[in-house]
């Protein structure tokens, strides 16, 4: 484990990480603005941690405003090799009770353009594989650590990541299930692109908060009954997320860490200077 440092992004509700020791605030600059707060960074029995929150600490940010690209450049410049995200989801589905943990396998993009979600651009063109958009490698030990600690564990389901802030109408929460999607979110679709560019393993651990809008016999989703669940299974995740670094290897076995390796299709003699100086850290191998 000796050079693995692990990420975590907390989510609505999961603004700081309590039980990492030598902890230390850390301001990162990077190209692309600021990331959403200060990293703490620290030690997790034995692990070298970092953590952010991802709107801020006092929820700063709304979905559409949050800096995805700087948030990931900040954790590569900190050395980190796979991200853990923890985020509340609507569900979808019956069998995904408000309370249980899904780990999910898939994305549906319903954002509108509106975030920077790519490290290409200004001269160099890029496309990375994204069918399968998290790293099946991490995303199967936090199935299993959510399995040891006793959570209720849906393993896989398709996201909707929608654009936000205000929630879904009702006939948009019927068409996203006939989709077939299993859950619905804000964030993570922006996260998994750019954490997949910068070559870092991302893996969720989605906390069901409401059956969104779609239910008959449940009430439509509101910020107020989404808190009242996070409140009462914060606890459980933060378990997921120290069993499932306890067992995280040194080296990966995935194709994660190499993902820019056959992306760029840029003539690398002609990219600018500052291009090629803001994306040292993402892509500087490569170019
Ligand atoms: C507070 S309700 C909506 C909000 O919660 C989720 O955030 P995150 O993914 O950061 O846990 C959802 O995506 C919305 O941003
Ligand atoms: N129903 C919902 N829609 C979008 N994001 C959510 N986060 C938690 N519940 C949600």
């Amino acid at each position: 484990m000796a050079n693995e440092v692990i990420g975590v992004i907390g989510g609505s509700g999961l603004y700081e990480m309590e039980g990492m020791t030598d902890v230390a605030q850390v301001t990162v600059d990077t190209p692309f603005g600021r990331p959403s707060d200060e990293y703490v960074t620290g030690t997790l029995d034995g692990v070298r941690m970092v953590f952010l929150p991802r709107h801020g600490k006092g929820h700063r940010f709304t979905p559409s405003e949050v800096n995805y690209r700087a948030n990931i450049y900040g954790m590569k410049k900190l050395g980190v090799t796979r991200i853990i995200s923890v985020s509340a989801v609507g569900s979808l589905r019956e069998e995904i009770v408000p309370g249980h943990i899904v780990i999910p396998d898939q994305f549906i993009d319903r954002t509108r353009g509106f975030r920077k979600d790519t490290f290409f651009g200004n001269g160099v063109v890029g496309h990375v594989q994204f069918a399968d958009p998290v790293c099946g490698e991490l995303s199967g030990l936090l199935h299993a650590a959510a399995v040891e600690v006793g959570a209720v564990v849906h393993r896989g389901g398709c996201y909707v990541c929608m654009e936000g802030p205000a929630f879904s109408t009702r006939a948009e929460s019927h068409l996203y299930r006939s989709f077939g999607a299993s859950v619905i979110g804000m964030t993570n679709l922006t996260e998994a692109k750019l954490a997949r560019e910068a070559e870092i393993c991302y893996g969720v651990i989605a906390l069901s908060t409401d059956y969104d809008c779609w239910h008959d016999a449940h009430a439509d989703v509101s910020v107020e009954a989404i808190i009242a669940i996070i409140k009462s299974n914060v606890a459980s995740a933060k378990k997921i997320i120290r069993q499932a670094v306890s067992r995280v290897a040194a080296g990966r076995a995935c194709a994660c860490g190499e993902a820019l390796k056959y992306a760029i299709i840029s003539d690398t003699s002609v990219i600018p200077v500052e291009t090629r100086e803001n994306l040292e850290l993402i892509m500087g191998k490569y170019l």
